[in-house]
């Protein structure tokens, strides 16, 4: 593999095509705002980590030492982004008579559970919102003075402080703000609660004591006070889905240049990270997919139905991640065929040796993919190069074993650690058993070697009578499937 740095990545703040240029040499520093874990995750979140994913392992590819920060927000997130409604935690916790600690814990793990299915690499660290809020208390008194006010319910952000307020989501207009609720004695439409005090007569399940009284921070100090903390003003890349970039990262902008300009960093154009990147969303016909909205899809229904994670992997790197990608179970099982007939010649590759890539026939292939993972994340032309090299005639096999790792290292198929018999999920509403179906398979595959046909055809129906229909001659070698 060509070692050309080339990168670009598309930078929402400019909305322009930008060089990748680390602010520490050799480094790739990285934040994406993680799940809040009130319920379980959709596929449409899921879009979000895998994208956040391809970056990382891009960068990594690409020579970077990568330090990747995912938060989990148990605290703080309203039923509506725009400072308005109920904490998405408190409510469903009283909505499911459990302790909000337990919910979080329990969407947590359903979380992880599915970033593993997909193949989503261990982030350098999870970090959980609850675990800073001293921090985030820290932060919100060194602003105070400069940039916020009181109010009865809690400690504002006056936009009006900080230049540019609003330049990521480029609509802050009057009427724009006609989503933001009205909270009497703001200054701004635009100002947001930093710190959102419980109201008198109230408990919060999740509360702490601070200079403006007990409660709960706000979302977007969260991810201010998290990211900087860990990966330092300035660092490289922001991520999130693209409703993020209308309110919860100029208002976590707006803190950075705050924060940024009380300690005398380089302000107020410093907006905490360089690079902000947001991925488009995962719709269904009626829609974005919501968790708000009630019902919606989990990977695990996919699970259940028979289509393996890494299909709708696969399915989000058909799709650029700036565009919307519109879900639908035709297209997610052409995605797992395609994934399938890509894992059947990985499958001859499987004992080889990886040699040296460069070989003159691959040569071409890598440099398109190269190309293609550098240019904001091309994952569609990278998987083409992919099966290109995959497909290639009269090339060593070791070189050709070392070119697949190299690119599967970036789009993460798991080609190798996956095998044609994993792909093949059992439906949870199937009656019959994998290890059932096999015996027979296999008892038919001695009748038809012996040139018994009439027992082969008895045990083809025999199948046929409990759903499942037997594929002699399948291009793709699926030997059977669930009528
Ligand atoms: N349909 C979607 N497609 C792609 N990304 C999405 C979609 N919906 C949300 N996201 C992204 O998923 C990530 C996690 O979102 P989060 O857990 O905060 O969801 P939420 O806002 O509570 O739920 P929802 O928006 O589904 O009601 C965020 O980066 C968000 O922008
Ligand atoms: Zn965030």
């Amino acid at each position: 593999m060509t070692d050309a740095p080339h990168l670009t990545l598309f930078n929402s703040l400019t909305r322009r095509l930008e060089p990748f240029e680390p602010v520490h040499p050799g480094e790739a520093r990285v934040y994406t705002c993680g799940p809040t874990v009130y319920n379980y995750p959709h596929i449409g979140n899921m879009r979000a980590y895998v994208f956040a994913d391809v970056l990382g392992r891009t960068l990594s590819h690409k020579g970077y030492k990568l330090t990747h920060v995912i938060n989990i927000t148990d605290v703080g997130h309203l039923t509506d982004d725009a400072d308005a409604g109920e904490d998405k935690m408190e409510k469903m916790a009283r909505a499911q008579a459990q302790s909000i600690w337990d919910i979080a814990a329990h969407y947590t793990h359903a979380y992880w559970a599915d970033i593993k299915a997909l193949n989503i690499r261990q982030p350098a660290r999870w970090s959980i919102a609850t675990d800073y809020v001293p921090q985030m208390i820290a932060f919100a008194e060194k602003i105070a003075a400069r940039h916020c006010y009181e109010l009865e319910s809690g400690l504002y952000f006056d936009v009006s402080t900080v230049s540019d307020y609003g330049r990521l989501a480029r609509a802050v207009t009057e009427e724009g703000e006609g989503r933001i609720e009205a909270v009497e004695g703001k200054r701004n439409a635009a100002d947001f609660a930093i710190w959102r005090k419980t109201p008198a007569g109230e408990t919060r399940q999740m509360e702490w004591d601070s200079p403006w009284g007990r409660g709960a921070p706000g979302w977007h100090l969260e991810c201010s006070v998290m990211s900087g903390d860990l990966l330092g003003f300035p660092f490289d890349i922001h991520t999130g889905g693209i409703d993020h970039r209308e309110i919860h990262h100029p208002n976590e902008i707006a803190q950075n240049q705050a924060f940024c300009c009380t300690n005398g960093l380089d302000a107020p154009a410093n907006s905490g990270a360089k690079i902000w990147m947001h991925n488009n969303f995962l719709v269904e016909r009626s829609g974005k997919m919501s968790k708000s909205s009630g019902e919606f899809l989990r990977l695990q229904l996919l699970i259940d139905r028979g289509y393996h994670p890494l299909g709708y992997r696969m399915m989000c790197l058909q799709a650029h991640y700036r565009s919307e990608l519109e879900f639908s179970w035709e297209g997610l099982a052409a995605a797992l065929v395609r994934l399938k007939r890509m894992i059947i010649v990985a499958e001859r590759l499987q004992d080889v040796e990886p040699g040296d890539p460069a070989h003159p026939k691959l040569a071409p292939m890598l440099e398109t993919f190269e190309k293609a993972i550098g240019d904001d994340l091309n994952t569609a032309i990278a998987l083409t190069a992919l099966e290109d090299v995959l497909g290639a005639k009269k090339v060593d096999p070791a070189a050709k074993r070392a070119a697949v790792e190299a690119m599967d290292a970036v789009l993460g198929l798991d080609l190798f650690g996956t095998s044609r018999a994993d792909l093949r999920l059992r439906p949870t509403t199937a009656s019959v058993q994998e290890r059932e179906i096999e015996d027979v398979l296999a008892r038919r595959r001695q009748a038809r070697a012996d040139k018994d046909f009439a027992t082969s055809d008895h045990l083809r129906d025999e199948l046929a009578g409990k759903g499942v229909e037997v594929m002699d001659g399948d291009s793709l070698g699926w030997e059977w499937k669930l009528g």
